[in-house]
């Protein structure tokens, strides 16, 4: 049966802060994403991780950025990853990683990585490397289309989740030569993840077979970035101890229900990831 994402679905999903809170309880994300080509992939992700409220983001950043760094928000603890001839270190990499990882609840990977055939080998060894719940989202899904099925079913374990909007849900299932008409409610229990799979109306498919639909939004939020704002907020629910199928669908009902008050306020046909945000700040959640 599919389960319409509903205002009470949400609003029992928060996570709850008691007054023995900190930052290291309220779970921190580790984010691999931005590149000197997308410096605003990693702005976007990083902040909306942070703004749904976890304790803390570090950012794994390609050392190129660094003159851009203030465009990053300042919440962030960015871990600077050196590079020869614009291609990053894997030795660096990993480890940065692995001292992060080790404080952190939650990881982000792939949005505006790029596709380097070097980030390959990278993201296989940083998802080899941790047993923390994953989402993956743009470039990193490509990527995954690299490393193929098998080393999806061996890793995934029901902790990873994938955000893809259409065109990287029809590479990927190329990449691992099903037809395009394949079942995601399918593959996400072959799999052993979660797939959320970005659309009109978009979908969440759980390993145990169930769908959410998501029942706010609207085309005003196909714009580039929205979809990075998107994997940061459930990247940063995850951080706070929601599952991969409460993350998924908190996340893309806030963010839906953003883009549904902004438009009928604005009366405009479209909105900026930013205004996204901006609109997420003031108002969470709204009945
Ligand atoms: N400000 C930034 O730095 C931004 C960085 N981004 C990153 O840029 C990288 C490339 O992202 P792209 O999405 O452009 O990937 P691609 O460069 O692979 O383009 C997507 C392809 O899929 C096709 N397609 C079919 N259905 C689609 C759908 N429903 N939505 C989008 N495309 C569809 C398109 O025609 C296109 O050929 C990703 O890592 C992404 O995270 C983007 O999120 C945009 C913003
Ligand atoms: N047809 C649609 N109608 C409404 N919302 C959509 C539609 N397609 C995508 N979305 C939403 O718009 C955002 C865009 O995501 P995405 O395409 O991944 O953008 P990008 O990767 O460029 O940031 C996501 O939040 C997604 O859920």
């Amino acid at each position: 049966m599919i389960q319409p994402i509903t205002y009470q679905f949400v609003q029992g999903c928060f996570p709850k802060r008691d007054s023995a809170a900190h930052k290291y309880k309220n779970g921190f994300v580790t984010t691999f994403v931005g590149s000197f080509q997308y410096p605003g992939a990693a702005r976007l992700c990083c902040h909306a991780a942070a703004q749904a409220g976890a304790g803390g983001v570090y950012a794994l950043l390609p050392e190129s950025l660094w003159p851009l760094i203030g465009s990053i928000p300042a919440e962030v603890i960015p871990y600077m990853i050196k590079e020869h001839d614009g291609v990053l270190s894997i030795v660096d990499s990993v480890e940065n990683f692995l001292v992060i990882k080790e404080k952190s609840s939650a990881i982000l990977l792939g949005p505006g990585i790029g596709r380097h055939a070097s980030l390959s080998n990278l993201l296989k060894s940083m998802l080899s490397m941790t047993e923390l719940p994953c989402v993956i989202d743009g470039d990193g899904l490509s990527i995954l289309g690299q490393l193929g099925e098998n080393f999806l079913i061996q890793h995934s374990h029901g902790r990873w989740l994938l955000t893809p909007h259409q065109g990287e849900w029809q590479q990927l299932l190329k990449s691992f030569e099903y037809n395009p008409a394949l079942s995601p409610q399918e593959l996400a229990a072959k799999w052993g993840c979660t797939i959320l799979l970005k659309g009109f109306p978009s979908h969440i498919y759980t390993v145990d077979g169930q769908i959410y639909v998501n029942t706010t939004g609207n085309p005003a939020a196909t714009t580039a970035g929205c979809g990075d704002v998107l994997a940061g907020l459930i990247a940063g629910y995850l951080a706070q101890g929601l599952s991969p199928d409460q993350s998924a669908c908190v996340g893309i009902y806030l963010a839906g229900q953003a883009a549904d008050r902004l438009v009928a306020t604005t009366r405009r046909h479209s909105v900026m990831a930013t205004e996204i945000l901006a609109e997420l700040a003031t108002n969470q959640l709204t009945k």
